[in-house]
């Protein structure tokens, strides 16, 4: 059966990044490997009482029958290892920007390579997918310095490509956020955070670490019952960087998981759960007043020091992420201690493929190719005047095929450079004969500046500019497919998926050169570059400004005059794989590496392999 290994493994993987900024969107995947005892996981066996925090907190673990769960066995596939990803977003279920689509991603296609893959997130709504598995967990929980509560978070779950999603239901996550997913996941409105996110994420963490001991999981015929505790625990950006150490606390010291592997007052670090050895590695001061003044924990830092292994989303970004404290979050020299490997984002080639697109008005390919019900894909250069002027007119701009169309689409976020572009406009769009689409998510008040600014564009240039701020999946497909030119003025782009979903579909990406785009985009080739940009967030620095401004020019340029050029970057965009195949199999040997659980490496397989093609369905 199970098997008994050694040596511990925790490793982060930073797949977002912030800027001179206290309120960094950083984004950390850590991973955690377990491998432990033997593994008999027959039903539901109670928890041993656990110590959680000195305040006497205790953790138990009730799993109830469910219908349709199996007697238990757990059946060893051979090879391959367990995963267990957790994330504070995951798409479809619930996505404000990359994160939530990496987590939609690169499970399946780690399944897909053979390997029995979880994911943990919260439950904020009521996904119609999604099962009670009855199965309860209670924590204590300190709501204050003083006030210690008795909390009990459900489970609940569906497998999907391969998959086992597990929701985690609790108030803190549904009440907030029910009926409004996507838009308001870590605060009421962009720019605001809840008060208490540090209790919610600390919520996830725990219940995530108990996952895949007390879930009884049946879903295919190749694995069945709880993962026991030889697991991977992938855990990201720094919601979910407390997974570490807790683990270390709660489980490791109690001889459980023994293989495995924001910012906030400094007074909070009672709140978490913790034994004081782990002050140290939370311990920062920086010159910001927020969320107060002076000493801080800081759960990246935290993160980063008690993992093993530090990863990346693109090794341009793990260069930048130790060239100074600018671009490392203030942490990097943290990060110069640990070795940062960067290893490329892939995309969702499911939901981003123009071949069969919902959105759009009609489906295309690289090349025309027949389908089975002998209807064609339309050839990419004969569908994008089409799908232009389907845009246009569905914003309401003049529609005219022979008008170049340059699309932007971000979070209302510094990191994007929606205020660089907003400048840059008012020096280009009267000298050209040009249209552009701007689409930026999440507006609130914290943002309210940022959303008048892209809201003026159309009352400036009724004839040429289109500011849309809304999450807006639809028009974020429409403008990818129908636009010429995708602009990506980012300040930092960790590693970016607009770029690859524009390429996908045969729109050329003009990106500044920093992190991933350096590593997706090749000048001249598949698209252009502008330089790197100043990331002062503060400012719009008018040297960018300029670099935008020339830039936009010389890609009008090859679409004025040497459309063979244009028609030829297309095709070099779009003959490439950008799936996450390649990306899962850098996963796979960057685990592999630290020796663990399984330590083999999966089967071969499509990116939707036989395992994984047993439920397709994407919610
Ligand atoms: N208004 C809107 N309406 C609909 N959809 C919208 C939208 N605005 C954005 N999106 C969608 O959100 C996603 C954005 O992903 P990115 O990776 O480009 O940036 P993000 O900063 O969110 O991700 C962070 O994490 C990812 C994953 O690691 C890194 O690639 C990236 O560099 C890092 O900043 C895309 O799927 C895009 O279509
Ligand atoms: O998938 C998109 C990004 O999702 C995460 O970013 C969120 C971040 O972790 C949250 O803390 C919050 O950020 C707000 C920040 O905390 C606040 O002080 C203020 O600066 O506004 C920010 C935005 O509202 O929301 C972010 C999502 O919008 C993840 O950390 C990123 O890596 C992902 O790119």
């Amino acid at each position: 059966m199970a098997t008994t290994v050694t040596a511990s493994h925790f490793v982060s993987h930073i797949h977002g990044g912030g800027l001179n900024s206290v309120d960094t969107t950083n984004s950390n995947l850590a991973q955690i490997s377990l491998r432990n005892q033997p593994v008999t996981h027959h039903g539901l066996r109670k928890v041993d009482m656990i110590q959680m925090m000195k305040k006497n907190a205790i953790l138990t673990a009730k799993q109830s029958s469910r219908s349709g769960t199996s007697s238990g066995n757990v059946i060893i596939c051979g090879t391959g290892m367990n995963l267990v990803f957790v994330a504070a977003e995951v798409g479809p279920w619930s996505k404000t920007g990359g994160l939530g689509d990496v987590l939609g991603g690169l499970p399946p296609a780690m399944a897909a390579n053979g390997h029995r893959v979880m994911t943990v997130s919260p439950r904020y709504d009521q996904y119609k997918d999604a099962w009670d598995t009855s199965v309860l967990v209670e924590y204590l929980i300190a709501l204050s310095q003083d006030s210690v509560k008795k909390n009990t978070v459900r489970f609940f779950h569906c497998h999907k490509r391969g998959v086992d999603r597990v929701f985690v239901d609790h108030p803190l996550f549904l009440e907030k956020v029910w009926g409004k997913t996507k838009s308001k996941v870590y605060g009421p409105n962009a720019g605001t955070d809840y008060k208490d996110n540090q209790l919610r994420f600390s919520l996830l963490c725990q219940a995530a670490l108990e996952a895949p001991r007390v879930l009884n999981l049946t879903n295919n015929k190749y694995f069945s019952g709880p993962y026991g505790e030889d697991v991977v625990f992938i855990a990201n950006d720094w919601h979910t960087a407390l997974l570490p150490c807790y683990l270390k606390s709660m489980y490791q010291s109690k001889g459980i998981y023994k293989q495995a592997k924001g910012r906030f007052a400094f007074s909070d670090f009672s709140l978490l759960n913790l034994p004081d050895q782990f002050k140290s590695s939370f311990d920062f001061m920086d010159g910001y007043d927020k969320p107060i003044k002076g000493r801080k924990i800081n759960w990246m830092k935290a993160g980063i020091l008690e993992s093993d292994r530090v990863f990346t989303v693109s090794p341009y970004y793990a260069k930048e992420l130790i060239s100074g404290d600018d671009k490392g979050v203030e942490l990097s020299t943290i990060l110069r201690f640990r070795t940062v490997t960067g290893s490329i984002n892939g995309m969702d080639i499911q939901e981003w493929n123009p071949a069969t697109d919902k959105y759009i008005d009609c489906n295309y390919d690289i090349t025309t190719v027949r389908k089975l019900d002998r209807s064609l894909y339309l050839e990419v250069m004969d569908a994008k005047p089409l799908l232009k002027e389907a845009l246009q007119a569905a914003v309401g701009l003049p529609v005219d095929r022979s008008i170049p169309v340059i699309g932007f689409i971000g979070r209302l976020e510094e990191q994007k450079g929606s205020d660089i572009l907003v400048a840059a406009i008012s020096k280009f769009i009267d000298l050209n004969n040009v249209q552009i689409i701007i689409l930026v998510s999440t507006p609130g008040t914290g943002k309210k500046s940022f959303e008048k600014q892209i809201e003026q564009l159309e009352v400036l240039y009724p004839d040429k500019a289109r500011g849309v701020a809304k999450f807006n999946v639809p028009l974020a497909h429409m403008i990818t497919a129908g636009a010429d030119f995708m602009l990506v003025p980012s300040r930092f782009e960790p590693c970016g998926l607009i770029q690859l979903h524009a390429m996908r579909y045969g729109t050329i990406p003009i990106v500044a050169s920093t992190g991933g785009l350096v590593d997706t985009v090749k000048e001249g080739y598949t698209g252009f570059h502008m330089g790197d940009f100043n990331v002062e967030c503060a400012t719009v620095d008018p040297a960018d400004v300029l670099k935008i401004v020339t830039t936009v020019g010389r890609a009008l340029a090859v679409y004025g005059s040497t459309p063979l050029t244009l028609a030829e970057m297309i095709q070099n965009c779009m003959s490439q794989d950008l799936s996450w195949k390649g990306p899962a199999k850098n996963w796979e040997q960057l685990l592999l590496s630290l020796g663990a659980g399984g330590s083999e490496p999966g089967i071969e397989g499509e990116e939707i392999a036989p395992l994984a093609k047993e439920n397709v369905a994407t919610p």
